[in-house]
């Protein structure tokens, strides 16, 4: 919610569709606080030792600089009398046949995809151009779907940034996260909704009720609608609830607005012909205008969903400035990616009842980045889980959290992570 509110700063105009203004219940925060700690019950220093803090600094982590020494390009290693095998294979002279050549031609357009280095013109594409004002389009799209069924991995996937934690666990998503994708002349703003669920497992009933409420005002305002389902546990454990909400968003098509449903997690289906019975199910419902098979995680069918998107923009102003990651945005990516490494280490319901705070952010001269988070948890004994022996899990969290903001942010990042008790 914040990184919306910041991104929603950016633009000067105001914006013509107000999207979302329901209250969301804050899980964490993304503004530097004040330590209370002075507040509650001092820890004794072995409760509260060093092994409980992880700072990089500690750690041998390969910086920028060092990355950015000049690469030799590497030579391949493949022994040449295979090679020459390897292509008198492929080629296969001698059977002038059409498959043959197709395939044969497909596979020297990969090999040679996977020897060569990215050519200038690869580079070129990613840069982004100045689009002026009368030739913009854009669209904002909603994902509804049940916990867990992959709402934030998709919008991951289509912004191509960590916009959203991902985990085995249900219910990560604690606040409704803008991710932008601009492309050439169109920008699409991508809210991920809180779950609608109707079990509150892990997370508690006042919350759990803010974050439905919020969900369901949400579903109109949007230009698009994906509706978003798990198909393989579609197909293994059918869930009455999520059959609900797929029939009532499906019922009638809407006025103004275009709903599309998502079977996603294909690629945990073995057997492709039952993804066509769970499509035969809903086939006949007249609300969606696209049924889109689809693996959010991996990428299998985002290209046509995307390029379905891409098609439905209007002309419209942009909402956000494409070139800014404003640093209100980059503090929740901060804590976006730390959650995620946590929801991945910590197996018990821990990561729900912790307390995640940014605590200090700072951009230092040489242009590096000095973060620091502190994980409250209520109970000793599960300071004691997310710490490890010796430390060993929160640096492990720490490291990771610490490179992958490293790769996104494209510059050193000092992270300081510390475990304490309420
Ligand atoms: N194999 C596979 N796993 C997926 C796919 N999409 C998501 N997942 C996994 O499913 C789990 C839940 O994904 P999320 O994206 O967090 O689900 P969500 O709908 O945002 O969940 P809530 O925040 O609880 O509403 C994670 O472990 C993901 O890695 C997919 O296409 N294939």
């Amino acid at each position: 919610m914040k990184a919306l509110r910041a991104l929603r700063t950016l633009s000067s105009k105001p914006r013509k569709t107000p999207l979302n203004p329901t209250f969301f219940h804050r899980f964490y925060a993304a503004q530097p606080q004040e330590d209370d700690s002075s507040h509650t019950p001092s820890l004794s220093d072995s409760e509260n030792g060093s092994d409980s803090v992880f700072d990089s600094t500690h750690y041998d982590i390969p910086t920028i600089s060092s990355d950015s020494k000049p690469k030799i390009p590497q030579k391949p290693t493949w022994n040449t009398k295979y090679r020459s095998k390897a292509d008198e294979l492929i080629d296969q002279k001698k059977k002038p046949d059409d498959l043959i050549f197709k395939n044969s031609s497909l596979a020297k357009k990969l090999l040679e995809a996977a020897v060569c280095l990215p050519s200038d013109d690869e580079d070129e594409e990613d840069e982004e151009e100045v689009v002026k004002e009368e030739d913009q389009k854009a669209l904002s799209v909603g994902i509804i779907g049940a916990p867990n069924a992959g709402k934030s991995a998709l919008t991951n996937y289509m912004v191509g940034t960590k916009v959203a934690a991902v985990s085995r666990k249900t219910n990560t998503t604690t606040h409704e996260v803008l991710g932008v994708m601009t492309k050439g002349d169109t920008q699409i703003c991508f809210f991920d909704t809180p779950g609608i669920t109707l079990s509150n497992r892990g997370c508690p009933y006042k919350d759990f009720k803010v974050r439905v409420e919020s969900a369901w005002s949400s579903v109109n305002l949007y230009d698009v609608l994906i509706v978003i389902f798990d198909v393989h546990r579609h197909l293994t454990r059918p869930d009455a609830r999520v059959i609900g909400l797929i029939k009532r968003m499906g019922a009638e098509s809407h006025p103004i607005q275009k709903r599309v449903l998502c079977m996603n997690k294909i690629d945990l289906v073995e057997k492709k012909k039952d993804l066509l019975t769970v499509a035969e199910q809903f086939k006949d419902l007249p609300g969606y205008e696209r049924h889109f098979m689809i693996s959010g995680l991996k990428g299998s069918g985002v290209k046509d969903l995307t390029q379905y998107l891409m098609d439905q923009a209007v002309k419209r102003s942009w909402e956000e400035d494409p070139f800014i990651m404003t640093e209100e945005v980059m503090k929740n990516i901060s804590l976006e990616v730390v959650r995620e490494r946590l929801l991945d280490h910590v197996h018990q319901e821990i990561p729900y009842g912790i307390e995640h705070r940014l605590m200090d952010w700072k951009e230092l001269r040489d242009g590096s980045l000095r973060i620091e988070q502190h994980l409250i948890t209520p109970k000793l004994s599960q300071r004691k889980i997310l710490v490890g022996k010796k430390g060993c899990k929160i640096g492990r969290i720490g490291m990771e959290a610490n490179e992958e903001l490293r790769s996104i942010f494209k510059r050193d990042v000092h992270l300081i992570l510390q475990v304490r008790l309420k």
